[in-house]
């Protein structure tokens, strides 16, 4: 565990930068700093390696102060990875990512098998190995810096808005890659951004910061959603908490019907089974959906598929949330979501009104555990 406690951070020109600042920062888990510019992130990430000393307070590393180790010792158990990645120019990608590891003194094949088999655990393509950092794009330099950070095996990670300079479809990658990789290696990840969003995607927990460098709230992403501390945290949470929060709830438990689920060749008693319906969703004979159609257009043996309406997007009961499955119904024509399984075939269907009712349900639980957790 990083421990920073009550620390302050003065810089030589009287700029407070942080405040009195304090959190526990869990091993093996991503904690995110977040918070608008200027509010002492980068400033504080920067104290965990000593590349910034504090004016106040201390920081300790699993109970030891970080200033009884030499500075490269502790460096050493950290990997520090930077917007734009902050690659070395003049070397190709393998001697990057094989930089620590050589500085460690590992023989010059060690370190480049290991470079290489990093660069595969942050999907690059082995053919990169040779190119020059000018030649790679953006997101794939990123990927490099995260690769040169996880070289010498640290147990911590420091990113400052390592994926801040790239376009949102390679930024999205890059965060589930980073997520991905995570739940293989179980880093201790303190990762800085003033992207919201990016917050509550990734951290474990969330620490939101206000100007000063003093500490508003400090709370796992579902806790922040549904429970800001104040208007500066609700603020920075901006529009559409309550849809957001929704990704926090299984789709699991929703209650399925399946006898408005018709196959394309069903018979006439099949069709008549499904018909207190408002809608029946068709399927394929492999039980994929087609599309919906009101049960009294619908003859059988005779579905036309052109005049059936868009099924929308379908969700994962397993693994989709109530925001998925929400999105799937409002999306829908018939204001009914589709569930199907990891095979894309039809499970069920689900109207509107019964995820909102998932969604009350979901939400008395929440508030029935912070009772219990406040003792009312
Ligand atoms: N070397 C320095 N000397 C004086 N002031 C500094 C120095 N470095 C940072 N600051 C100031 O300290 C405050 C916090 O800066 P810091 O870079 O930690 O914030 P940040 O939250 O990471 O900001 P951003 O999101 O814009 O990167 C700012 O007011 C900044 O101007």
């Amino acid at each position: 565990m990083i421990r920073i406690d009550s620390v302050t951070k003065r810089y030589p020109d009287g700029t407070v930068a942080v405040d009195r600042l304090s959190l526990e920062i869990p091993d093996r888990s991503v904690t995110v700093l977040v918070g608008p510019s200027g509010c002492g992130k980068t400033t504080t990430l920067r104290m965990i390696n000593r590349m910034v000393e504090p004016s106040e307070g201390s920081i300790l590393l699993d109970g030891q102060d970080i200033r009884q180790q030499p500075v490269n010792t502790l460096r050493r158990s950290m990997g520090y990875v930077i917007q734009n990645a902050g690659l070395f120019q003049h070397r190709t990608i393998l001697d990057n990512i094989a930089t620590v590891p050589r500085l460690l003194g590992r023989p010059k094949r060690e370190a480049r098998a290991r470079a290489a088999e990093l660069m595969e655990r942050v999907g690059l393509d082995a053919a990169l190995a040779k190119r020059y950092p000018y030649q790679l794009s953006g997101g794939q330099q990123q990927r490099v810096g995260v690769a040169r950070a996880l070289a010498a095996d640290p147990p911590v990670l420091l990113m400052d808005e390592p994926f801040s300079a790239v376009d949102p479809v390679v930024r999205k990658g890059l965060q589930d890659e980073l997520l991905r990789i995570q739940d293989e290696l179980g880093k201790t990840i303190v990762f800085v951004t003033h992207d919201i969003d990016e917050a509550i995607k990734l951290g474990t927990k969330v620490a939101v910061l206000r100007t000063g460098g003093r500490l508003a709230q400090f709370a796992p992403p579902a806790e922040l959603l549904s429970a800001p501390a104040d208007a500066f945290v609700e603020d920075f949470l901006g529009a559409d908490r309550g849809i957001r929060r929704l990704s926090f709830f299984p789709a699991a438990g929703l209650e399925l019907q399946t006898a408005p689920v018709v196959p394309i060749d069903a018979d006439a008693g099949r069709l008549a089974s499904g018909a207190a319906a408002p809608y029946l969703l068709v399927t394929d004979a492999d039980g994929r959906p087609l599309g919906w159609s009101e049960p009294d257009r619908l003859t059988a043996g005779a579905v036309d598929r052109e005049r059936l309406l868009d099924f929308g997007r379908p969700f994962v009961p397993d693994t989709d949330s109530l925001r998925t499955a929400l999105d799937g119904a409002v999306l829908s024509p018939t204001g009914w979501a589709v569930a199907v399984d990891g095979e894309g075939r039809a499970v069920g269907v689900v109207s509107q009104q019964v995820i909102g009712e998932a969604i009350r349900d979901a939400h008395g639980r929440v508030a029935a555990r912070a009772d219990a957790k406040a003792g009312r």
